[in-house]
């Protein structure tokens, strides 16, 4: 079947979190339509710019895009971007069943409220391996009042201005900002707005419910809860995960989860929904939203005081959930035994030319103009640096625990070439970024491939010892996964997909300080590329004048 969308995207002024500022929305919503579609459907959106004065690209994130890498809608890598008045046709298939989400990959643009969810059922006549009478979904942001131009302006700068803690969390778009803060104009903020009232999900008293979670927040790691209720988290970025009892479920940007609630508590009531903000030591207020037990009115505040949270630097119960996620017994997919290539990817926080980067082994990215798609298709290869990035870092002489001066930190746009078919481990390595004693939390997301999660730990990776311990029985396969603070985490892929392939922190604020690397592999299997992706730098010349 064919899944077809129409799409008009534009800036609006909206109150998500009683707040007026401008959003991006799709159809005048934001979050945008959900897309519903069975596995094996073809989906097509037809967007179209209405912008005014900004670029587009929207990115279907989980989606491997077999056989379309040009509709993976990453801006510099797979595309020119989608300039005002322009429409855009995005076509692919979705071949797997699970919870995947689409959201802008233009700049800083996400953020701004152009985001949404897909939903991808199994085939008729097959059933789930665990059972729920209804499906729901939530998607978890944050949310700043400053414009993306601002951010990004400040990131760029010299002197650097840092973008801050959120000013909300956001519910399915949805949060409560308190317009009585010294200093906000009260003309802007409104209380009592309907768009900002909060999220409610009715639930019957007695009935399992599938929820499905996705987190697409700018910056904040979450810890979602549902007060005075157990989670049973049962799918992972499209995968089925051996089920596990949580009373918080944390969630970094770019991960979805499917999780079992039962609505077996007192019926006479309502209960909180609650998202926190951790790793970071964040100013934002609790995101709040409501479980309403039927037949209570829908926006009836629960009598008691919402959960505060776990404490925002206690690392050991991320690491453990992080952890706890297998493959569901009879959905193991088992990776290869041993790979064919190892990089070992060091996450630092430098200065490079004055200003405030991320890097991967002292390599900060930037984005070409001529997208490597187009570029190594027909052969540009001026377009970007051809000195491949390097394949780890000097490991015995490096303190990760420590504030590095990293003075060979460069910036470069130089891709990895991947042997097709070829199994690869990529080995995060985090560090102190330049402040003391710091080191952050990085949800990292791979385009066109899931990935084995072989295995997580604290410290300095030692390949003989840790790579000993590898989950090689029921790994669970994800698209984005966390390192946490002083951490590492060990992936294993197959370089299957014909394309070309950003692998890059979801923070949006930290890609767009050079966190990411590109993978190529297979490029003499891909098919004739769609001039619609074509236009901007050196792609001008295929089009016909
Ligand atoms: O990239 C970042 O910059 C700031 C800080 O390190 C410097 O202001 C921060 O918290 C980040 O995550």
């Amino acid at each position: 079947k064919v899944r077809y969308h129409k799409w008009e995207v534009k800036y609006e002024y909206k109150s998500p979190d009683c707040y007026k500022r401008l959003v991006i929305t799709i159809n005048g919503r934001s979050p945008g339509p959900t897309i519903n579609a069975q596995q094996g459907d073809t989906v097509i959106v037809e967007l179209k710019n209405s912008l005014l004065t900004e670029n587009v690209a929207i990115h279907w994130h989980g989606i491997r895009q077999h056989g379309t890498p040009w509709s993976d809608g990453t801006e510099g890598v797979t595309q020119c971007p989608i300039v005002p008045g322009d429409t855009f046709v995005y076509k692919f298939v979705v071949d797997r069943p699970g919870t995947y989400l689409y959201h802008a990959h233009y700049g800083m643009q996400r953020e701004s409220g152009l985001y949404g969810l897909i939903r991808v059922s199994l085939p008729d006549g097959e059933s789930e391996p665990f059972s729920y009478d209804y499906d729901r979904s939530v998607i978890l942001t944050d949310w700043y009042h400053k414009s993306t131009y601002e951010q990004a302006t400040g990131l760029a700068s010299i002197p650097f201005v840092w973008v801050g803690e959120p000013q909300s969390i956001l519910i399915q778009g949805r949060g409560k900002f308190n317009c009585s803060t010294p200093g906000i104009e009260t003309s802007l903020c409104n209380a009592t707005n309907p768009e900002c009232s909060p999220f409610s999900l009715t639930v019957v008293p007695g009935k399992t419910y599938r929820l499905r979670i996705g987190s697409l927040t700018a910056l904040s790691a979450l810890s979602f809860e549902i007060e005075g209720h157990n989670m049973t988290v049962v799918e992972a970025d499209g995968h089925n995960v051996e089920p596990f009892v949580v009373q918080n479920l944390f969630i970094y940007s770019g991960e979805t989860y499917s999780v079992l609630i039962k609505a077996d508590q007192d019926s006479s009531r309502n209960y909180w929904a609650s998202a926190h903000v951790v790793s970071r030591n964040s100013t934002t207020p609790n995101g709040l939203g409501i479980i309403n037990y039927y037949p209570n009115h829908r926006l009836r505040s629960p009598p008691t005081i919402p959960p505060i949270g776990p404490r925002w630097n206690d690392v050991a119960p991320r690491i453990a959930q992080s952890q706890a996620i297998k493959a569901l017994k009879g959905y193991i997919h088992t990776p290869p035994e041993r790979p064919d290539r190892v990089i070992v990817m060091l996450n630092t926080q430098n200065r490079i030319d004055g200003h405030v980067r991320w890097s991967v082994n002292n390599v900060s990215f930037g984005l070409p103009h001529t997208p490597y798609l187009v570029a190594l298709k027909q052969n540009l290869l001026h377009t970007f640096e051809q000195t491949p990035p390097p394949e780890g870092y000097d490991a015995t002489n490096y303190d990760i625990y420590s504030v590095a001066k990293n003075v060979n930190a460069t910036t470069s746009n130089s891709i990895y070439h991947l042997k097709f078919n070829s199994t690869v481990d990529l080995i995060l390595q985090n560090a102190n970024t330049m402040t003391v004693n710091n080191s952050e939390t990085h949800p990292w997301h791979l385009h066109g491939h899931d990935f084995w999660v072989l295995g997580y730990g604290t410290g300095k990776f030692n390949i003989s010892i840790d790579s000993e311990k590898y989950n090689l029985v029921n790994p669970i396969m994800k698209n984005t996964v966390p390192i946490h603070p002083y951490g590492w985490t060990a992936l294993r892929f197959r370089a299957n997909n014909p394309g070309v392939w950003l692998f890059h922190c979801h923070i949006e604020s930290h890609f767009f300080m050079g966190m990411g690397v590109v993978f190529e592999e297979g490029m003499e299997k891909v098919n004739r590329l769609p001039t619609s992706i074509m236009g901007c730098g050196e792609t001008k010349r295929f089009l016909k004048p």
